[in-house]
Formats: structure tokens, C-alpha cells, sequence
């Protein structure tokens, strides 16, 4: 599907990029200095259009579900991230070009080749090529155009083959298909270099001295997992519930590219739900989405090779088993209704279910919300079914409880293997290892205890490892240790909770936001066609353009008067009293996707009315000032649309209408 703008036009990024540097969406970091790849700046509407994405994030999520919202640091002990994984997983394969010193990402280096061998085949043989999806994941190099070379069947077979497994080779296995298929860097004809695991950390050390190594968290999921233990108590104990944090996390990209798609410093929004693994995961609020539905792009789809698939109930897809559990339902139909609710195009919304070996080493399912851009469907919401696994390791590492105790209704009895030790003559017996012999008893699996029970029985002794004492073998004698079975009644349950984790990057919501609002229009006078953003008012960075209809004093007062009255109704406004005609103005708002604007004339002098003007339709309605601040705050609010304000005022047809759609 080729990328178009709102109106279907198609979409000419080039345009759309130097319109967004041209009224500072974002720019480039360091530009002066010549820039840093992976590193942006937000200008003024681009920090209000993220600071209102995030609001309404929070609302959503936060606000509406009593979630738990934390604020964890950036900077992580680097044994924080070696315990998650991330210091010994966490990693790209790349190579280097020893002939320029190009690096290149392996995996996408294998595919660039491989690709462009393909093209150059069909070429040769004629066949009419079509330009594929690009995948902005793997955004190309500008490479030397392709010759075209006749390729074997079977070497045509072999390539497609591997091109449908690249992202599963590891660097060893990349390095291999460079080697075996000859592959040469386009740019300089070389070989390149065998892969090299890279990690995608910014490593940095804590404090003066550089014995407290550290990184810049890729997530901000572990600061949440850290602090578990306080937030269940905060919650008095009560499960299920969540953690939510927005905050920066780095990657160090191998190579950046495709503007805030692929960056390397981005805004993360994250939600940990903590949940009961039995019990099938149920959520008390599915049934109040059961009927949202999704476009759900399944394993099995996927690997019969189907793009396309009709929406389904998540109701249903939960009853017949496509998406795991009610929970991961409930946060995909959730995070579905706020894309709805900030803007995206619900027609280039779509869930893809990871594939098993894409999972991330901790995962247990997970699906990502994709939107469809001009760079082709992107990642820009993980959801995934973390299982036990955070928890889990971080408290084996630290020994802290991560875990949830339940009193249980029925008290349960437990037979089992307990060990008695005689402890007036242990300590005495093995002295100063009376303790450490002591730890490694009370450690002892049941498995093990039931070994030994009948060894103790035959032979009146048993023999166990202790790690730092003698030899590691101590001998435990008969008046010293009873092993029995017996009966315990336990009290509680103890397990340690699952997580879905809703992982969302703010900065491609963004990006993709921009792209499915925007669109163009002629404008008078037959000037190139002009910008418009139609982002929804609660999102639009602006919400309304004061335009007085010329440098009139008498309008003066009136200006500062709507603008003082917007303020106090906590509406973000902006004045436009330069000489360009009305049209221009309102045009150049259009650009930032201004939704309403306000123009004072000398009715207004007059009576006090004002025109009303919608950024979409370009129409306008007249009222006097509270029928239009009352328009305003309920559009912007959201809880009314244009077409309600067309019913409830009058149309104005003045001079002022101006730009008509073409
Ligand atoms: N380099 C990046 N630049 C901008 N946003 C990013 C970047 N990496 C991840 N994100 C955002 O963070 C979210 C969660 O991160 P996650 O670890 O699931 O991404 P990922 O699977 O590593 O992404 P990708 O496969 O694209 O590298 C993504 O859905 C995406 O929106």
C-alpha cells in the first residue's frame, strides 16, 4: 500500500519533512556542529503536540485504570542490567568495511546484497519489479544501482529463503552467508568484516572513580520492577494492578535513520500490569471491550505469507485462543482506543503477533500495535507477556521478596520433607561452620531430601556439598539430623505475579500522527498547494489563531481581551497581527494544525461578535463572545465536533472565508 495523506493524496515526504523543520516540529540536535545522527531537538509545536499525546496518555492509562506512576532514574548500576539480560542480550550484529570503515548493521547489510542481486535477476529475465514496503527497521544505504545478472533457479530459491529467515541468524551464521554468497559492500566492492555482537547501551561509570560501571537504561521497565515490592505494599497488598512511567531511554543504534523512527535518546511511556498467573490471567474490565475490534495479525497469517486480514471482536479472539489471555486482550483493545482517541488512521492501524524466535529472551507472547507510514508499517507499541521472568531474576540475584502472599480462604496441607538438626550439638560439632553447614541443609531441594533420608536410614550419616568448608564435602552423622515426612498447613499462597507490559515510543506515535493528519490544499491565487495538519483539538499543539483583520488600533483591546479570556479558560492561543492577507494567516496555522481560529473586524468593535473559523472545512460561524468560548472549550475538550457548532451558530459568509478546498 503506498502512503498517502488524509485526503488520499499520495504523500511527498520530501514536502512534508521541510514543512515540519520549516515551522520547528523538530530539528536535528547540534545542527551547528554538523549534527549527530539519531538526535533530534523539539521546537515549540513539537514539545506541545508530545506534551498533549502524553496527557492524554496519561488519562487514558494512568488516570482511568489507578495505575501507579513512577519516576525512576536514567542511570542504572550496570548489575541492575547484567541480572535483566540486557548486558549479555541486548545487542545488534554489526560489521565493519575494512576498506572505508563503513559499519554496517550485519543482518540488513545480508539483505541489501541479497536483495539487489534478486532485482538484478529479475532484470535480466524482464520481470516487471515492484517496489516493496520499505521497512524502516532496516532503512537502506544508498547503494550503487544493481547490474543486471541472470541468477541459477535454485540460487534465487536459496536467497529468498534466507531473506525470509534474516532476522534469525545470529553473527556467526551472518558471517557464514557473507563468506558462502560472496558479499561485497556496494560501496567499495569489499568484504566486509565478520559480525561483531554490539550492544546497544551507552555505557558510562558512576561517580569519580570507575569502579561503579552503569549505562543509560534502554527501557524504563527495570526501575519499575525494582521498586515492586514497595508499590504492592502502597497498594495495601491488592492484586492485580499496575505501574506506569514515562520517561527517556537510549539505544545506541548502529544506524539511525528514518527521522524519529529510529533514534537514539526517545520518549517511552510504559505500563508493567502485575497479574496472577492462575487462573487463565482474566482482567475484571474485559468485558467492557470485548466488542472493540482489531485487525490481528497472527503467527500462523504471517507465515502462510497473508497481509491482510479482516478485524475480529477481541472478545473473540481471546475465546478462540489467537491472543492469549484476557489481560493481553484487555491492553490491546486499549491501546487501540487511545491511537483512536489522539488521531491515528484507524485504516493503517494493525496488530502483528511476534513470531516465536522475534520474542525478546524474556517474553511469552507478544503483539506490536503497527501504524502505516511512507517508511511502511512501523513497531510503535510492544505489548508483550513478560511472564515471571523480572521478578523472578532480580530477586534470585538480590534475595529481596519480589513476590505476592495471599491469604488463602482454605488452609492447605503440604506433605513434604523437613529436616530437624539437634542444635546443641551441631554448633559445638562443626564450630565456626556450624552456620554455613547449616544454610546448606536448609537449602537442600525436596528431591534431595528424600535422597538422603534413606541414605541417612542405611548408613546412619549423609554426606553433602558445602561450598567454602574442608574439601566441599561434609559428613552430617545420625544424632545430628532427622529427615522425615510431615504434614505442614499453610496459611498463605506465595507466587511471583506475571507482567504485560504496553511499552509505547512517544516519538514514532508522533511521527506517524503527523503523517496520518496531514494532507494539502490549494490555496488562493493559485500559490503552491499548502500543508494541513487536522490533528484532533485536544492533540493539535495550538488551539486556536487570533487574527485581528488589520493593524486597526480599535482592535487592540479586543485582542488582548480574547486573549486574556482564552488563557483564563486554559486554552492554548496565539496572535496573528502581522500584514499578510487573513487567508495566509489562517494557512500558515493550517500548517500547524490550529483547529479553530478567532478573526476580530469592525463588527466586532461593534457588537462584540466574532467569527469562528474551522481549520478543516475552512467555514465559519458568527456569535457573540461567550456562545464562541463555549464552542471553543467543548471543542477542545473533545466532548463536541465541528458539525455540532454548524447546528448550534449561525454560518458566516464574510469576506473573511477564504481558501477553498480544491
Ligand atoms: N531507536 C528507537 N527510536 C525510537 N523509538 C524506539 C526505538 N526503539 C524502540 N522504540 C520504541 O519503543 C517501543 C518499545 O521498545 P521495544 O524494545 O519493544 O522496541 P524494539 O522491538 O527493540 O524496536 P525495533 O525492533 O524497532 O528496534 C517500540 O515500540 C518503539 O515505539
Amino acid at each position: 500500500m503506498a502512503a498517502t495523506t488524509l485526503k488520499g493524496q499520495p504523500l511527498d515526504r520530501p514536502v512534508l519533512d521541510s514543512m515540519l523543520r520549516r515551522r520547528m516540529f523538530y530539528t536535528p540536535s547540534f545542527e551547528i556542529y554538523g549534527g549527530v545522527a539519531g538526535l533530534y531537538d523539539y521546537g515549540p509545536p513539537g514539545c506541545a503536540l508530545l506534551a498533549n499525546v502524553t496527557d492524554i496518555w496519561r488519562k487514558h492509562f494512568v488516570l482511568e485504570e489507578d495505575m501507579l506512576e513512577v519516576d525512576c532514574t536514567a542511570l542504572t548500576p550496570a548489575e541492575v542490567l547484567k541480572t535483566s539480560g540486557h548486558v549479555d542480550k541486548f545487542a545488534d550484529w554489526m560489521c565493519k568495511d575494512p576498506k572505508n570503515g563503513e559499519i554496517l548493521r550485519a543482518d540488513h547489510f545480508v539483505e541489501e546484497v541479497l536483495e539487489a542481486r534478486l532485482k538484478g535477476d529479475k532484470e535480466a529475465r524482464g520481470v516487471k519489479i515492484e517496489e516493496k514496503e520499505e521497512d524502516p527497521k532496516k532503512k537502506k544505504r544508498k547503494v550503487k544501482a544493481t547490474t543486471a545478472v541472470k541468477l541459477d533457479d535454485a540460487v534465487v530459491k536459496e536467497y529468498e529463503e534466507v531473506l525470509a529467515k534474516i532476522d534469525n541468524y545470529n553473527g556467526e551464521e551472518l558471517g557464514q552467508l557473507i563468506k558462502k554468497y560472496e558479499l561485497k559492500n556496494p560501496n567499495t566492492g569489499v568484504e566486509p568484516s565478520p559480525p561483531v555482537a554490539f550492544n546497544l547501551m551507552f555505557q558510562t561509570s558512576i561517580g569519580p572513580s570507575s569502579n561503579a560501571p552503569g549505562y543509560l537504561r534502554p527501557e524504563t521497565a527495570q526501575g519499575q520492577f525494582l521498586n515492586f515490592a514497595k508499590l504492592l505494599e502502597f497498594n495495601q497488598h491488592q492484586m492485580p494492578f499496575a505501574s506506569a512511567s514515562i520517561g527517556k531511554s537510549f539505544r545506541n543504534e548502529i544506524s539511525p535513520r528514518a527521522g524519529l523512527l529510529r533514534v537514539r535518546e526517545f520518549l517511552m511511556a510504559e505500563i508493567e500490569h502485575y497479574v496472577d498467573p492462575e487462573g487463565g490471567k482474566k482482567h475484571a474490565r474485559f468485558d467492557e471491550v470485548k466488542d472493540v475490534e482489531l485487525v490481528l495479525l497472527n503467527r500462523h497469517t504471517q507465515l502462510a505469507g497473508q497481509t491482510h486480514v479482516e478485524k475480529v471482536s477481541i472478545g473473540k479472539a481471546v475465546a478462540d485462543g489467537t491472543v492469549d489471555n484476557e489481560t493481553l486482550g484487555y491492553f490491546l483493545a486499549r491501546i487501540q482506543l487511545f491511537l483512536e482517541k489522539i488521531g491515528v488512521d484507524q485504516s493503517k492501524l494493525r496488530f502483528r503477533q511476534h513470531m516465536a524466535n522475534e520474542m525478546a529472551h524474556y517474553a511469552a507472547d507478544c503483539w506490536d500495535a503497527e501504524l502505516l507510514t511512507s517508511y511502511g508499517w512501523v513497531e510503535c507499541v510492544g505489548c508483550a507477556d513478560r511472564s515471571a521472568y523480572d521478578l523472578t531474576v532480580h530477586a534470585k540475584k538480590t534475595g529481596a521478596p519480589l513476590v505476592v502472599r495471599q491469604r488463602l480462604e482454605k488452609p492447605i496441607s503440604v506433605e513434604e520433607w523437613q529436616i530437624e538438626l539437634d542444635k546443641k550439638k551441631f554448633g559445638p560439632h562443626f564450630k565456626k561452620d556450624g552456620k554455613t553447614v547449616e544454610a546448606a541443609i536448609e537449602a537442600l531441594p525436596q528431591e534431595k531430601r528424600e535422597v538422603l533420608a534413606k541414605e541417612l536410614e542405611s548408613t546412619g550419616k549423609i554426606i553433602i556439598d558445602v561450598e567454602g568448608v574442608g574439601n566441599g564435602k561434609v559428613e552430617v552423622s545420625k544424632d545430628l539430623i532427622v529427615i522425615e515426612r510431615r504434614t505442614r498447613v499453610e496459611n498463605t499462597r506465595e507466587f511471583t505475579p506475571n507482567v504485560i507490559e504496553p511499552s509505547f515510543g512517544l516519538g514514532r506515535i508522533l511521527y506517524a500522527l503527523i503523517e496520518h493528519n496531514y494532507w494539502t490544499r490549494g490555496s488562493e491565487g493559485g500559490d503552491e498547494a499548502r500543508g494541513v495538519l487536522s490533528f484532533p483539538p485536544p492533540v493539535a499543539p495550538t488551539k486556536v489563531l487570533l487574527v485581528p483583520l488589520s493593524s486597526h488600533e480599535s482592535f487592540k483591546p479586543l485582542l488582548k481581551h480574547m486573549s486574556n479570556k482564552l488563557r483564563t479558560l486554559g486554552v492554548s492561543s496565539r496572535v496573528d497581527d502581522s500584514s499578510a492577507s487573513i487567508g495566509k494567516r489562517y494557512s500558515r496555522n493550517d500548517e500547524l494544525g490550529t483547529p479553530l481560529g478567532i478573526t476580530i473586524d469592525f463588527q466586532s468593535v461593534k457588537d462584540s461578535t466574532y467569527t469562528l473559523r474551522d481549520r478543516d472545512s475552512t467555514k465559519q460561524v458568527r456569535a457573540d463572545e461567550d456562545k464562541i468560548l463555549a464552542a471553543i472549550k467543548s471543542l477542545v475538550e473533545g466532548t463536541k465536533v465541528w458539525a455540532d457548532i454548524e447546528k448550534e451558530l449561525p454560518a458566516f459568509e464574510g469576506q473573511d472565508a477564504e481558501v477553498p478546498i480544491r
